[in-house]
């Protein structure tokens, strides 16, 4: 049987108080990083200040290295219900978003589309034969 993951709200996480437990949110996983605080190598002071937050947007900001995301496994407590969770591709916070599928681009290419030379060569001959004919 998979193991079982532990699920929060984002109103659970907001609760976080960073002397009990000092959790926040990264990429819909939540962290509870309260034995990292003295070690955080960015400093106690930021990691207090993502307490209850979401912190995707800050955490990616510094540019943290593969070490740094291999280490906050460790942190990993557990990730947020699906009703609370963002549309993130996990890898870094950046939203995916899927182009509607839309004919706009086959209607105004009409001019660089093979009809038109064809059009256009009709045109000529008819113009052509009209003319010297
Ligand atoms: C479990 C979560 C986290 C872990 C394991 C972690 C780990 C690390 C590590 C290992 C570094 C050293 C540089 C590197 O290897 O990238 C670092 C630097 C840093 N971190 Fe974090 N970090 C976490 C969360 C955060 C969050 C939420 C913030 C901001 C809100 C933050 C802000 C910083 C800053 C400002 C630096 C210093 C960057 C610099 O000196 O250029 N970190 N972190």
């Amino acid at each position: 049987m998979a193991a079982e993951v532990k699920k929060f709200t984002r109103k659970e996480i907001a609760a976080s108080d960073a002397k009990t437990a000092a959790r926040f949110i990264i990429n819909n996983h939540v962290y509870d990083v309260s034995q990292f605080l003295d070690e955080h190598p960015g400093g106690h002071e930021v990691l207090v200040n993502a307490v209850g937050k979401d912190a995707t947007e800050d955490f990616d900001d510094i540019g943290h290295s593969i070490d740094a995301k291999e280490l906050m496994k460790k942190y990993r407590i557990g990730e947020l219900v699906d009703e609370d969770k963002t549309n993130t591709n996990n890898s870094g916070g950046n939203v995916k978003w899927t182009t509607p599928s839309n004919n706009t681009e086959e209607e105004t290419s009409f001019i660089s589309s093979w009809k038109f030379p064809v059009v256009l060569g009709i045109l000529a001959t008819v113009l052509y034969t009209y003319l010297f004919g």
